[in-house]
């Protein structure tokens, strides 16, 4: 099973305005909500290319309740510890450019924190856990290489999908599959990095310390999966951005579906690298067709 743990899940409220002005009274032309937080979206994505999942993490409150029975109505299984305040709401606004405005999340006590950590010891070395996504205040920094180091004794694979101070603290941990974005890489060595040679030297640095998979998304300009065995680079298909929300979501969703399924790894990065523009390319989370749309136009070559 694929465990994706999301620690503090969101309503994602998506506001279209047409002349959006600060200051002013502004008027939607269009809205909608869904549930969201970075591992709930790979399990939104997972589900739509056929492979299961169960969702982990913290809910509260009648938006935790939104995101619980939204992801039940999609037959997404869920394991939700639930807390007392209310789960986030993450404003995604869309005008000429994207803006984002992602909420504080709700505490999550001693007691809550244990009872979610009991969960991993069902957990075998078939399992995959999948951590995504930012670290609620009132949790410790450390909480995610806690939960590697239980997945380390039970040999169970760990993906994980973080940036900033929390891909620092994973690293130590050796995770199979990491998906920085270029930005997130360059910031993690302090560097602006500006190209695929760049971004190549740097991912490899970090294999050489463990990781035994990174992929390097890096939006319009392509994509890098790099091991110690091999590095792959990948263009990205042509086509008009209307939501990014979720892309990178993808990215992982997608690499997982076909690894899950024994593809190989070159084929489970094309399909995630479809799956990442497919979303990028429509206003929600890609659908199994609109990738297998795209896929014949992803070339991947060894550098
Ligand atoms: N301009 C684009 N053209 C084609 N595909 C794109 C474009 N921008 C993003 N994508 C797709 O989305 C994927 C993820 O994009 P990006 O590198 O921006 O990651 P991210 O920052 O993690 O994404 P997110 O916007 O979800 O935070 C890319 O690998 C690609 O597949
Ligand atoms: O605040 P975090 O946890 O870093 O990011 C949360 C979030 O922006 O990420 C997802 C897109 O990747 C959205 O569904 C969600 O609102």
């Amino acid at each position: 099973m694929i465990y994706t743990v999301t620690l503090n899940p969101s309503v994602d409220y998506i506001v279209r305005v047409e002349q959006f002005e600060l200051g002013s009274l502004n008027r939607t032309s269009e809205d909608s909500k869904f549930p969201g937080g970075k591992g709930i979206n790979v399990s939104r994505v997972l589900k739509r290319l056929g492979v299961e999942s169960n969702a982990l993490g913290f809910i509260g409150g009648f938006t935790g309740s939104f995101v619980a029975d939204f992801l039940s109505g999609e037959n997404i299984q869920h394991n939700f510890i639930k807390v007392s305040g209310d789960t986030r709401i993450n404003v995604k606004l869309k005008t000429d450019v994207e803006t984002e405005i992602n909420g504080v999340g709700p505490s999550v006590s001693e007691e809550q924190l244990n009872q979610f950590l009991q969960l991993f010891q069902h957990m075998n070395q078939d399992d995959i856990v999948l951590l995504a996504g930012s670290i609620p205040g009132t949790l410790p920094t450390s909480i995610y290489q806690k939960i590697m180091t239980i997945c380390k004794e039970k040999e169970i694979k760990v993906v994980a999908d973080v940036s900033g101070d929390a891909l620092k603290e994973v690293l130590s941990e050796k995770p199979f599959l990491i998906k920085p974005n270029h930005h997130e890489l360059g910031e993690l060595f302090e560097t602006n990095i500006q190209s695929v040679e760049d971004a190549h030297k740097y991912a490899k640095q970090l294999v050489k310390q463990g990781v035994k998979h990174v992929i390097v998304s890096m939006a319009g300009e392509g994509a890098l999966l790099v091991t110690d065995e091999f590095s792959y680079v990948a263009n990205v298909p042509k086509g008009k951005v209307l939501n990014s929300v979720g892309a990178g979501d993808s990215v992982v969703g997608g690499f997982l579906s076909a690894f899950s399924d024994n593809k190989s790894l070159e084929e489970a990065f094309k399909i995630g690298v479809a799956s990442g523009s497919a979303t990028a390319f429509s206003l929600e989370l890609c659908t199994k067709k609109e990738v297998e749309e795209l896929l014949p136009q992803i070339e991947v070559f060894k550098i």
